[in-house]
């Protein structure tokens, strides 16, 4: 396996089978790799691909992994084929389908992105209160990923807050039942709940995927790991399961994930053999200095040391611009020199930054230079207005109780079918406990909607006719061609040029084909390799929209947000807005936070840095600058800016070389000990 070496500690890691395993290093150092040789391993040990299962955080990552187990087979002469790589929620979404119907949920089941959940919550909560929705729709996160339920929410409710947030809980999740529906957080929750609920299911699926691999184990949540713990406690073995993870790029503690998922994991599984792996081999020594440095500021809970064989590298650069415009302007002109300069293409090099916000000056300096780029980690695409207009008619077939779905599509394109007649007969439904569109089809609802009605169910007869195809036709061309037809017979692109002018219609248009190509390659095979139909990809679109990101394999420059960023390695990025407020992040409401809550921010901040320098391999580029926009069009403000402290913790006046602890003598000073034992 020349092709693919490991160092001795990666190897006893991949070998470790009979044994539960955590691997335990600092980045760069190999951990990916690991998961990825480990499943060449156990299939060469007689595990069938199909039962093992893979858990990583993004789908990029999910896809690259699956590559590269592809190729180690093939050397091998073995195939992948069944072999489950995907993220948490996909497997969520694949055991639900199959298992749903225990706890009452159709296969056919809607998943909700967070602006549907924000408008249900909106109406739960009978307010417009941006900052109330989103602080209830964060606690009703936390309440979820916690294996909190609406009852035990209300129990421990004691302020009025915790009262009214519990209660919004409450009918938020009723709503989400009546509309057969889930939010991310439930893909988790409820196999968890299916699985304790219903034994036979868990001892199924424990038989079905024997041994699990889970990267980035340090940003598992309470519920992911509930479920982790639930399959791979198969009766008869002693945890069949590995997983990978740095302490020191735990980024997700906002979204409930918990560091305490390390101790936890000596605490359930007595067994458990951790691995440290020590060396880098993603990073110049400057580059790891810097990593090094930033991150010894933190608290250490694992003591880990990294260290790299490469040499020392490019300098790394700091520069700092007057504004934020200056700063995209000059990157992208040194971007093209340093191209240049190093035979290097656009592929090579990332832009990192800590919010999406900041992608908007850089994506237009990148366009003026003509530099083509792709942007990952933001939901701009999927949350465009005409992405969800079709993903709402795809959502509408596969599930005819998702009523936010059947209120978009039916209004889009226009039909004639007014609020007033919506609303008259969303009351119907109500009273008649059925979804908008079965209510619809109910002998009484003429009387109740008139010569109305006979619009809504030529609408109703459409979709029911495209959904007998879309739940039948499988693979790329089948479902492309059809999804083509439902857009024709729906004038949607007449009806763009009709509400827009000309050159955002094209442009929204193009986005539309742009989707249909993706809905195409997500039908050609799911994870298990089986061609999908179009509603089945159309359950996985909200999944998609929520991580990231609409990859490409073209040679273009990839600009991303830091935490899009995790697990991922470029030869050079250029690392932007390394500024107090910004890197490390503050909003506005954290004036209110504690000491120790501030302390725990900043953690996490530093942690983020971290992530980011260590993404770089040969070339990292640091910026910030005086002043920076924020804001959009009239109310945009220029504000000022200090460098973060972040830039002093990396320590670039003196950078340390991360050598292996316990040098090799050179030659020479081998040569006079030599002589000095043999006494000449
Ligand atoms: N034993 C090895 N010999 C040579 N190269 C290696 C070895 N192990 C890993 N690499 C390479 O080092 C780089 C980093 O590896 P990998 O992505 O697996 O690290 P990681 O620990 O998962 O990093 P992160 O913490 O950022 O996710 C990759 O390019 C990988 O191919
Ligand atoms: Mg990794």
């Amino acid at each position: 396996m020349s092709s693919f070496p490991l160092n001795a500690p990666q190897q006893d890691a991949v070998n470790t089978i009979d044994r539960p395993c955590l691997v335990l290093a600092g980045a760069g150092s190999g951990k990916t790799r690991v998961i990825t040789a480990k499943i060449a391993h156990l299939i060469g040990s007689g595990y069938e691909a199909r039962q093992i299962a893979a858990l990583t955080f993004t789908n990029k990552a999910a896809s690259e992994m699956k590559e590269r187990a592809d190729g180690l087979l093939k050397t091998e002469g073995k195939s992948a084929r069944g072999l489950v790589v995907s993220t948490f929620h996909s497997l969520g979404v694949r055991l639900l389908r199959a298992e749903g119907e225990h706890i009452g949920l159709k296969p056919s089941f809607s998943i909700l992105d967070s602006s549907d959940a924000y408008g249900i919550l909106q109406e739960a909560l009978a307010t417009t209160d941006k900052k109330q929705i989103k602080a209830v729709q964060n606690q009703i996160s936390l309440w979820k990923n916690g294996l909190v339920d609406p009852d035990a929410a209300n129990d421990a409710a004691r302020s009025e807050e915790e009262i009214i947030a519990a209660r919004a809980f409450r009918s938020y999740d009723a709503t989400l039942r009546a509309y057969q529906a889930v939010d991310f957080d439930d893909l988790i929750r409820l196999p968890v709940r299916l699985f304790t609920e219903h034994h036979d299911r868990l001892v199924h699926w424990q038989g079905r995927l024997r041994y699990l691999l889970v990267d980035e184990y340090q940003d598992t949540n309470a519920c992911q790991y509930a479920l982790m713990k639930l399959l791979a406690r198969r009766p008869g073995s002693a945890g069949a399961f590995t997983a990978v993870g740095d302490d020191d790029q735990s980024i997700y503690a906002w979204r409930g994930a918990s560091i305490e998922n390390i101790t936890q994991l000596e605490k359930d599984w007595p067994q458990l053999k951790v691995i440290k792996l020590e060396q880098n081999y993603r990073s110049s020594q400057r580059i790891l200095a810097a990593a090094n440095s930033v991150i010894s500021h933190n608290p250490k809970v694992y003591e880990k040391k990294l260290w790299s064989d490469h040499g020392l590298g490019d300098p790394i650069s700091l520069k700092v611009y007057e504004t934020d415009e200056d700063e995209a302007k000059e990157i992208a002109l040194r971007l093209i020199g340093h191209k240049f300069e190093r035979r290097a293409t656009f592929r090579d090099y990332a832009v990192l930054y800590r919010s999406n916000h900041q992608a908007r000056v850089i994506e237009q300096a990148l366009r003026n230079e003509k530099i083509p780029y792709v942007l990952s980690g933001g939901q701009s695409f999927f949350e465009r207005a005409e992405i969800k207009d079709l993903t709402s008619y795809l959502r509408l077939m596969a599930n005819g109780d998702d009523d936010p779905a059947f209120i978009r599509a039916i209004t889009t394109p226009k039909r004639g079918i007014g609020p007033t007649t919506l609303e008259a007969l969303g009351a119907y439904a109500g009273e008649r406990k059925v979804s908008m569109f079965e209510a619809a089809f109910l002998p009484g609802a003429h009387d109740r909607l008139g010569r109305k009605l006979d619009d809504i169910r030529d609408f109703g007869e459409f979709i029911n006719r495209v959904t007998y195809r879309a739940e039948r036709e499988t693979g790329e061309e089948a479902v492309g061609a059809l999804v083509l037809e439902l857009l024709k017979a729906i004038e949607y692109e007449a009806w763009l040029y009709d509400q827009h002018d000309q050159r955002a219609a094209q442009n929204k248009w193009s986005n539309v084909l742009e989707f249909v190509e993706w809905i195409k390659k997500r039908a050609a095979e799911d994870e298990f390799h089986k061609p999908r139909t179009l509603i089945e990809v159309a359950q996985t679109v909200a999944l998609i929209s929520m991580m990231d990101n609409k990859d490409s394999e073209a040679d273009a420059v990839r600009l991303s947000t830091l935490h899009a960023s995790k697990g991922l390695e470029y030869p050079h990025v250029f690392l932007v807005g390394v500024e107090e407020g910004l890197l490390p992040h503050t909003r506005p409401d954290d004036a209110g936070e504690d000491e120790a809550e501030g302390v725990a921010r900043i953690e996490e901040e530093r942690r983020l840095m971290y992530v980011g320098i260590t993404r770089a391999q040969r070339s990292l580029h640091v910026s910030l600058c005086r002043r920076r926009k924020r804001g959009r069009g009239k109310q945009s403000q220029a504000i000022n800016c200090e460098p973060s402290r972040f830039i002093n913790e990396m320590g670039l006046d003196a950078p340390q070389q991360q050598r292996k602890p316990e040098e090799k003598p050179d030659s020479r000073a081998m040569f006079a000990n030599l002589k000095a034992m043999l006494g000449k």
